[in-house]
């Protein structure tokens, strides 16, 4: 059964702390900053790769700390996600999670994971988030790639157009629905 429950997350303002400073870690963390680029990140590892630093340089939210995982980096943080080339150490980070009620994703571990990372369409406002429910993440990839091969770049006209009607409409809720639903009906 896929039971998950999509949400879209204001990461700028939230605290995530990604634990690992690898090639995952730095995955992780472009992902989170392409989409956020100024959420607040903390990463800490004793060894950080070249790009983390280039990145933090970019994102001045971004702070790197060269130091192996402690309990304490937890405090004040509302997200994390754990990415470190020791499993002992990615349990543990779960386990601390779970006991403070943090969300926690453990990279390429589904079952220790509390949410899952998804590939990201991205045209404008328009952002499509894609899921197989863990069962292939190299499809999920594949067909981010097909959808931004085939959304056209006016759907932000379209979208900035609906924006402008909205903001117009006169009535109440329901009315306001009724026109734009018929409105809409050409998309169908
Ligand atoms: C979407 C994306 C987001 C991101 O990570 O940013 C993502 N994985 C991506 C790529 C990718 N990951 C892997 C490959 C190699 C090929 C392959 O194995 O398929 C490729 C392909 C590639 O890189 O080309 C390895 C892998 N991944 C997981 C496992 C464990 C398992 O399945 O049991 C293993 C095996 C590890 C091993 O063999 O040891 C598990 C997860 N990976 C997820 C997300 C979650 C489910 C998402 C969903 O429901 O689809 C979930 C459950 C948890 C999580 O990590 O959040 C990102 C694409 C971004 C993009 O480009 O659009
Ligand atoms: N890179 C991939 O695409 C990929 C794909 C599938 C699985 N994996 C698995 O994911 C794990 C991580 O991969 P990687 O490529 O990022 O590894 P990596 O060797 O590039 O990096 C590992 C990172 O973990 C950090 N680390 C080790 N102990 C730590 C601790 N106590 N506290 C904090 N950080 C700690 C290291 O300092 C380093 O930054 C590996 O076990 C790998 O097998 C990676």
């Amino acid at each position: 059964m896929n039971t998950l429950f999509p949400i879209f997350v204001k990461a700028n303002q939230l605290h995530t702390l990604i634990v690992g400073g690898g090639y995952v870690g730095l995955e992780k963390a472009t992902a989170l900053l392409g989409n956020s680029p100024d959420a607040r990140v903390t990463l800490v590892a004793p060894e950080i790769r070249a790009e983390l630093y280039e990145l933090a340089e970019q994102h001045p939210l971004l702070e790197l700390v060269k130091q192996p995982y402690h309990s304490l980096y937890l405090n004040d943080k509302d997200l994390v996600i754990v990415g470190t080339n020791d499993k002992d150490v990615n349990r543990q980070v779960q386990v601390d999670c779970k006991a403070r009620r943090i969300l926690v994703n453990v990279a390429d571990t589904p079952d220790l994971c509390d949410f899952y990372l998804s590939s990201v369409v991205k045209k404008g406002d328009l952002k499509i988030a894609i899921s197989t429910n863990g069962k292939s993440p190299t499809f999920a990839k594949r067909f981010r790639e097909v959808l931004e091969e085939i959304l056209p770049d006016s759907l932000q006209e379209t979208l900035d157009n609906l924006t402008a009607i909205r903001n117009q409409l006169k009535g109440d809720f329901v009315q306001k629905m009724e026109k734009l639903n018929e409105i809409t009906k050409v998309l169908k």
